[in-house]
């Protein structure tokens, strides 16, 4: 993230509907720099819907969802073409997200434990290790607004503590994390966003 970008979330009486169906309606709710929400609710409810809202993937059925600064969304999708190297497949989006010359920066492969695996085609990637490569791009792109959805899924025990780290990281920084996950997610401070309480 660049430093001193302002970033904030804010979604004023957003309603979502998805086929014939609205989930949810009436949710207003404003997200600071520094902090992190966690959405909760069962499967199906609309988690990964908002997010893709919040992103602008999605359009909203009434009511606006805004971002100020950069969105980047970490979702089940690795979005990095599975023939390249892993090497080769971060380059060509970091030289999107940040500009030439557009080399992942080696500290944050290092410590996602990429670094050994940069000449493997990302389809040869194990799920865990997709869902890192993944990570790497998003800390690549320097957004400051982290929009994850269900980032610690096929993460092992050690990564799952890293995943929170940097989210926690990113929010001391002046970040917002932005995250819906069934499983608990161990950050300091974070507000819980019941999706149900907004159901329709
Ligand atoms: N493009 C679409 N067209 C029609 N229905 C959709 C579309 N996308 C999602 N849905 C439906 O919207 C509902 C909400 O889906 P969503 O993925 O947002 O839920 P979720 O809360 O993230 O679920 P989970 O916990 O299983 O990940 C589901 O019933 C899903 O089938």
């Amino acid at each position: 993230m660049q430093e001193a970008d302002p970033v904030r979330i804010i979604v004023t009486d957003l309603a979502c509907r998805r086929g014939d169906r609205v989930l949810f309606a009436g949710l207003s709710l404003d997200v600071a720099a520094g902090e992190a929400v966690q959405v909760v609710g069962e499967n199906g409810i609309g988690k990964s819907s908002l997010l893709r809202i919040v992103a602008g993937l999605a359009p909203a059925f009434a009511g606006s969802a805004k971002v100020i600064g950069v969105a980047g969304l970490l979702d089940e999708r690795c979005a990095l073409d599975p023939a390249l190297a892993l090497g080769r497949a971060l380059e060509f989006w970091s030289g999107i997200d940040s500009g030439p010359p557009g080399k992942p920066e080696r500290s944050h492969l290092e410590r996602l434990g990429l670094a050994g695996l940069l000449d493997v085609p990302v389809r040869y990637l194990s799920t865990g290790q997709k869902k890192r490569a993944a990570l790497a791009r998003l800390l690549g792109q320097r957004a400051g607004v982290w929009l994850l959805d269900e980032p610690l899924n096929g993460l092992d025990g050690h990564a799952v503590e890293l995943v929170e780290a940097l989210a926690g990281e990113h929010c001391a920084a002046g970040g917002i994390a932005f995250i819906a996950s069934h499983q608990p997610f161990r950050l300091e401070a974070m507000r819980s966003l019941r999706l149900a309480e907004f159901s329709a």
